[in-house]
């Protein structure tokens, strides 16, 4: 592969080594990295020195001087701000040294075509509105703060570099790809300049190793002040893809971040607060609320009967609100008599769900292509919600013949 072949002749002119991996077209993925030969655990197979790496150290001065600095606790000027306005308004020269690097990285149609931030805004609003809880509400953050990003960038950056105004929404278009190849390629990293800067704001982009994809177990990936490395977390077969992990995330979430929705995810789990929290009345949100248990509410493989904060919750539609405040305090779950009444309850919201769920997979069919993506989430979600039904109506049932 050409583009590959150059992103490799630049990259170990930079320092960066490679062992026993190459990159490789993966159906539904874009590119990722499989082993060229078999490979044992614990051999080194990417070393990117610091040097070679795109960070806040790296950003054009003109650029990081017209906005505050990051600063702790999220203040001062987002770092995945930075970046992104970096790769905006690259110089001729950065272009250039960078050239292998954005030959290689998806398109702006394709980051466009696979991103819900990217939705077209003909189909957003829509598509925004059938997405599960969990995706939507993380859909909104990201909004807001990529425009906040980019109220900055148009509002400070554009005067400062004497940027004639008016290029509003092709430069917003240009920011708005460069915002999300940083979200979906960016590593952790952290240095001594860095250190007491917020997580969100510790990130730097690193060519080669971004050719990784996602999967629930995978190579680790650790850094020092010299340099990153990437090494084989176990033994592959020439031809296996090589993955990292990027965190233990649910579906709606990597579907927001990064655009796909993985068959298979051992970390998956369904948010139902939309459905836990219309149970509820006012004061008995605010009681939630006083305790730490409002929303947050999850079912999954492991827990087909609610999570922990699920049931405590559901606990206050079993008891009264003085028991229920007693029990929490006292970290009790009420004995057998209201595990059975909050199963019933669970079943409840779940068969609410259901319906919901339904009603969206309906929607979406009419939508066309540009839906799969959610209308896969919410089949997933279906399922998910159809066999916690399944075991807990066995307990509910058996719980009646008794
Ligand atoms: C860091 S990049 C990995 C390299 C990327 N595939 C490419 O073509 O450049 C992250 C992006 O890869 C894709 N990706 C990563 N893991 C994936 C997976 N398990 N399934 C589908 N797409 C994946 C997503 O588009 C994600 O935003």
């Amino acid at each position: 592969m050409q583009a590959y072949d150059e992103l490799i002749h630049w990259a170990t002119d930079q320092g960066i080594e490679v062992h026993g991996i190459e990159a490789k077209m993966m159906p539904g993925r874009g590119l990722g990295m499989v082993a060229s030969k078999d490979i044992e655990a614990n051999e080194r197979l990417i070393y990117v020195p610091t040097s070679s790496l795109r960070s806040l150290t790296t950003v054009r001065s003109k650029i990081r001087h017209a906005l505050p600095p990051p600063a702790p606790n999220n203040k001062g000027t987002p770092v995945h701000a930075l970046l992104a306005a970096d790769l905006t308004l690259e110089t001729p020269f950065a272009a250039i040294k960078y050239s292998a690097w954005h030959a290689i990285v998806p398109t702006r149609d394709e980051i466009f075509s696979s991103l819900p931030l990217a939705w077209p805004p003909s189909d957003y609003d829509k598509l925004h509105s059938l997405l599960p809880f969990q995706a939507r509400t993380h859909l909104s953050k990201q909004k807001a703060k990529f425009e906040k990003d980019w109220e900055l960038i148009r509002d400070v950056v554009f005067p400062a570099l004497e940027m004639p105004p008016n290029r509003g929404t092709t430069y917003k278009q240009r920011f708005l790809y460069n915002w999300l190849l940083v979200n979906t390629r960016t590593f952790y990293h952290e240095t001594p300049k860095t250190e007491r800067l917020s997580k969100d704001d510790k990130m730097i982009l690193q060519p080669v190793a971004d050719l990784l994809n996602h999967a629930d177990e995978g190579c680790e990936v650790s850094f020092d002040l010299a340099c990153f490395t990437i090494t084989a977390d176990r033994d592959y077969k020439q031809g296996e893809e090589i993955c990292i992990c990027y965190g233990r995330h649910s579906n709606d979430f990597l579907m927001v971040e990064y655009g796909f929705c993985p068959e298979e995810n051992k970390w998956d789990e369904v948010c139902i607060d939309e459905v836990v929290l219309e149970e509820m009345t006012n004061e008995q949100k605010q009681k939630l609320e006083e305790k730490g248990f409002l929303g947050g509410y999850m079912i999954d493989e492991r827990t087909p009967g609610g999570c922990y904060r699920t049931r405590v919750a559901l606990m206050l539609k079993c008891v009264s609100s003085a028991e229920w405040e007693r029990l929490v305090d006292e970290g009790e779950d009420g004995g057998e008599e209201v595990k059975r009444l909050v199963d019933r309850v669970v079943v409840k919201v779940l068969k609410k769900y259901l319906k919901k769920c339904k009603g969206a997979i309906g929607e979406l069919k009419q939508l066309g292509s540009s839906a799969e993506m959610v209308l896969k989430r919410w089949r997933q979600i279906q399922k998910a919600v159809e066999d916690s039904l399944g075991e807990l109506e066995l307990v509910v049932v058996d719980d009646r013949s008794d």
